[in-house]
Parts: C-alpha cells; sequence; structure tokens
C-alpha cells in the first residue's frame, strides 16, 4: 500500500472540495489544493498562504462585520472544538452579482499524536441547491399564469398579518373575480379562456411590486391581490386604476349580459390585525365584499372593513 506523505497530498489535492484542517485554537494545519483554487477566485481572507492564519478569528471578523453565516460557522466549529457536538454542517449561499452558488461546510474532528484537529470541508451543493428551488417554485406558483397559487397566498398572508401585527399597520385585500367567464369559454373555446387567465396574470403583476405585495391565483377564473402596510385609501386607488386596466385589455366577451368586453368584480377589504382576530377573517371579508359586487350587477368595487360589519351587527 503506498502511504508516503507526497502520495497522501495527492490524494487530498485531487479532491474538490475545499479541505482545511485546524488545530483546537483554530490556527490552519493544511490547506488542500482545491482551497487556494476557491481562495484565489473569491479574493478569500482565507486564501493564499494559510501559515499562521487563524480560521476562528477570520470567522469572528466576518461575524463582527454583522456577516450570519460567519457567526454560525464559528459557534458550530466550536461546538465541535469543545466536544458538545460530535460534527456540525452548515449549508450556506455564496452568490456572486452573477452567479448563484451554495456550499455545506461540514466539521470532524480526528486525533494525532495525542492531539486533536478539525478538518473544515466545503462541498459545493449549488446543482441540488438550484433543483430545490425549481421544485418550490413549481409548488408555489400557478402552472397556467406563471403568477402564485392559492397554497403559497395563504402562507404570504399569515406572514405578512404577523408582520403587520407587530407593526400595527393595515392589510388590503382584493379579491377579483372574472364576470361571465363560462360565456367567454363557450364563446371562443377553452384556449381564449386560459389566454384571458394569462393577460390577467400579467396585469396585476403590476399591481404587486413591494415584498409585502402579492397577487396570486385563487381558484378558476378568481384572483388575489394582497398589501401588507397599505392604507385603504391606496388601495382604492389601486383597485379603481386597476378596473380600468382590465378594461384597456379589451378582450371580447360579446355574449356577456354584462358588457361587450371582458370585466370583473373585485371585492375590496382592509384589515388591521389584533387580538381575536385571524388572518382568515380578511379572506372572508373581501369573499363577501366580492359577493356584494356580484350581486349589484357586476364589473364593479364593493368595499366592505370590518367596521362596516360591526356597524351593521350593532
Ligand atoms: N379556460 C379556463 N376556464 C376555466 C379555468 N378554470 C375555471 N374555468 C371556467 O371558469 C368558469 C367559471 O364559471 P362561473 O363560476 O359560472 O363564473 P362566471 O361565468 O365568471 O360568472 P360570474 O363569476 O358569476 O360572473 C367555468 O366555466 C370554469 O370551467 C381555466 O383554467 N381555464
Amino acid at each position: 500500500m503506498i502511504q508516503t506523505q507526497e502520495f497522501l497530498t495527492k490524494v487530498l489535492d485531487s479532491v474538490p472540495d475545499q479541505l482545511v484542517v485546524i488545530d483546537a485554537l483554530g490556527d490552519i494545519q493544511f490547506a488542500n489544493k482545491s482551497w487556494h483554487v476557491f481562495g484565489d477566485e473569491n479574493a478569500s481572507t482565507l486564501s493564499g498562504d494559510w501559515d499562521g492564519v487563524n480560521y476562528l478569528s477570520e470567522c469572528d471578523k466576518a461575524s463582527d462585520m454583522g456577516d450570519e453565516i460567519g457567526t454560525r460557522a464559528g459557534q458550530g466549529i466550536r461546538s465541535v472544538i469543545e466536544a458538545q457536538n460530535h460534527e456540525f454542517y452548515l449549508e450556506y449561499p455564496c452568490h456572486s452579482p452573477d452567479v448563484k452558488r451554495w456550499f455545506m461546510m461540514r466539521v470532524n474532528s480526528f486525533d494525532y499524536d495525542d492531539r486533536l484537529y478539525f478538518v473544515i470541508s466545503h462541498q459545493d451543493i449549488t446543482e441540488r441547491k438550484l433543483t430545490e428551488e425549481k421544485v418550490e417554485d413549481l409548488a408555489r406558483l400557478d402552472g397556467l399564469t406563471g403568477i402564485a397559487n392559492r397554497r403559497y397566498f395563504e402562507e404570504f398572508l399569515h406572514q405578512e398579518w404577523r408582520r403587520c401585527a407587530r407593526l400595527k399597520k393595515p392589510i388590503c385585500l382584493a379579491i377579483i373575480d372574472i364576470d361571465n367567464f363560462k360565456m367567454l369559454n363557450d364563446t371562443y373555446g377553452h384556449q381564449s379562456g386560459d389566454d384571458c387567465l394569462i393577460s390577467f396574470g400579467e396585469l396585476l403583476t403590476q399591481y404587486a411590486r413591494r415584498p409585502g405585495d402579492l397577487c396570486a391565483r385563487y381558484g378558476g377564473e378568481e384572483f388575489i391581490l394582497l398589501w401588507a402596510d397599505t392604507s385603504l385609501k391606496t388601495a382604492k386607488r389601486l383597485v379603481n386604476r386597476l378596473m380600468r386596466d382590465i378594461s384597456g385589455l379589451d378582450i371580447p366577451n360579446p355574449n356577456s349580459p354584462t358588457a361587450t368586453h371582458v370585466t370583473a368584480s373585485i371585492g375590496l377589504t382592509e384589515m388591521t390585525p389584533r387580538p381575536g382576530t385571524s388572518h382568515t377573517d380578511i379572506v372572508s371579508i373581501a369573499d363577501d365584499a366580492l359577493y356584494r359586487a356580484k350581486e349589484g350587477g357586476r364589473n364593479q368595487i364593493y368595499c366592505q372593513t370590518n367596521r362596516d360589519i360591526e356597524g351593521q351587527a350593532s
């Protein structure tokens, strides 16, 4: 069996993972070739001549600059050095402005000559992460329109509801339902119906530009616009503009009893999350408002808040 140092170094240099060995103080004792190549490509402070470099100090420096990965890496390595954990691993993003990349860091220990050493390896897991991202996108997007689906909307609403509860800010929700859509399908066929839904998806995307906004397909010909931390006054302005834009799409629906082009009815509401209220309430109120818009003759906005409902009840 070949076991010369030169042979073993060549073995370690041929491994694509970046490997570095530190002692219990964090001082680097060894780094393989991939380590240097990666460091050089990324202008890392840990690249080049590693002699005299302390890995833990580098993590602490990154942590002091607000790098959360540096904090977690430092804590994880120390937990193995202090024998609180047998091993540690961390998946972390390392994106450049042009390329998305992720790595998995692993820390394991071994003893040699009565001293403990720690192998820190970094493996490129970009391909797996990109596949996971694609799967996540597929699970949260509507297949026809490419906007968020109902499942994702519910997750998003829950998250924004909690955020607005903390901030004591209002959330506005609009449910948009295409009028006499069945007539469009019956007149021009299912493909034209699909094209109309795609146009609605594209239009609604323009109304959800901030991180707390979302447009989603809620069901067949029903869509949602959610605006977190937004007043009813702003939301009213937005839905009024949306009604004009829908009319501007000018999609023919000649047999519709409402108009000769495609129109929509909108139920709009605003709620500020308070104890005793839930994120499902805002959907129920908007849904009720939509029902009233349909009952009122379609092609209109009906706005209703929980204050109106409380007012009616008293
Ligand atoms: N082309 C197409 N049609 C769909 C899709 N999803 C649902 N639909 C159709 O949408 C129609 C909805 O009909 P209704 O619920 O009666 O609503 P409507 O005709 O818009 O009437 P109102 O909403 O009351 O104005 C049904 O005919 C569904 O088959 C879809 O993905 N593509």
